[in-house]
């Protein structure tokens, strides 16, 4: 269990982090999301104990983080930002050096090896100089070196950057794989690693907490929840849409002729709007109930706050 109680961290006079307080349970795989600058870093490496808050206060495991770092470092895998890692040594170098580290030896340590190589597919790179790998490689060594001690806490940042979309979906399966005990803190820019991969999502902006629930209830606050959408086969007169019970507001994407409905508060617009299609003998090729757009809501929310 994590628990952070007005976490704070000023560079100078400029506050990064700013009264954060959040408690985090295993089972839990939060998604960290926030606008570039917004402190999610930071907060990351004061929860690893890299970085000491200005205040507040950092419980893991019931341990403080100002008195036991130590202790708590043994229990979680951490992925900084970038991919820091010693340049000219190759990744099965470096990561026994991390497991001698993390004190893993003999049998245990050679099967750990072998697991993490595996999960996070490594083989064809071992012998090369991380140096010289390629970005999405870097990344994955970096992935490695977090597990390899299969730790109860796993705080990973931004840990699919650099990846192609197959290795994104690796590392994505590899997270939902990890056993259902575990505790995982993730941050990334992508919305839908979150609604893909999380039961849980964290906005912050300029240091502050906009919202901690879960992704379904982030999706809800779109203005598309529940929206239908629906296109044309040839071009027809829709102004009767807009007049359907329940109705709020109509929309036309310019781009795609696209027609969007949104509805008044929780209405159900659906057997409305295919009731009216059947009745007028009207042709369509796409008509569905939209499930909310995250990356809309995300920009209301990140918008309004002042930096
Ligand atoms: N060591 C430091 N000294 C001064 N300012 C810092 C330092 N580290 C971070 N900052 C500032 O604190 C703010 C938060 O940075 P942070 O890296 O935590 O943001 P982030 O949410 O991780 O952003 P990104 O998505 O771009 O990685 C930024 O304005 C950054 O410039």
């Amino acid at each position: 269990m994590i628990s952070v109680k007005n976490l704070t961290k000023r560079f100078g006079g400029f506050t990064a982090v700013d009264n954060l307080s959040f408690e985090v349970k295993p089972g839990d795989i939060v998604g960290f999301l926030g606008p570039n600058g917004a402190g999610k870093s930071t907060t990351m490496k004061m929860l690893t104990g890299f970085l000491t808050p200005s205040s507040g206060e950092i419980r893991i495991a019931d341990q403080a983080m100002d008195q036991s770092s130590k202790h708590i470092q043994q229990r979680l895998g951490y992925l900084p930002e970038g991919a820091p890692a010693y340049g000219d040594m190759t990744p099965i170098q470096f990561l026994n050096f991390i497991a001698d580290i993390r004190k893993l030896k003999g049998r245990e340590k050679q099967q750990r090896l072998d697991e993490v190589i595996e999960q996070v597919a490594l083989t064809e790179v071992l012998n090369r100089p991380i140096e010289n790998l390629s970005k999405g490689f870097k990344r994955r060594v970096g992935l490695a070196q977090a597990i390899l001690h299969d730790p109860e806490i796993l705080v990973l940042d931004e840990p699919t950057d650099g990846l192609d979309p197959n290795q994104k979906h690796q590392v994505r399966e590899l997270i939902q794989n990890l056993s259902k005990d575990k505790l995982v803190i993730i941050s990334t820019h992508i919305l839908e690693e979150v609604a893909a991969v999380c039961n849980r999502a964290m906005i912050i902006a300029s240091g502050r907490m906009l919202f901690d629930a879960t992704p379904e209830a982030l999706q809800k606050k779109s203005r598309y929840y529940r929206a239908i959408s629906l296109h044309f086969t040839q071009m027809t007169d829709i102004s009767g849409l807009a007049e359907l019970p329940g109705v709020a507001d109509m929309e036309v994407e310019r781009h795609s002729g696209r027609v969007l409905l949104f509805p008044e508060g929780e209405q159900e617009l659906m057997p409305g709007v295919s009731a009216y299609i059947k009745n007028r003998g009207l042709q369509v090729d796409s008509l569905y109930e939209e499930q909310g757009r995250l990356d809309d809501v995300f920009r209301q929310m990140t918008a309004e706050v002042k930096v």
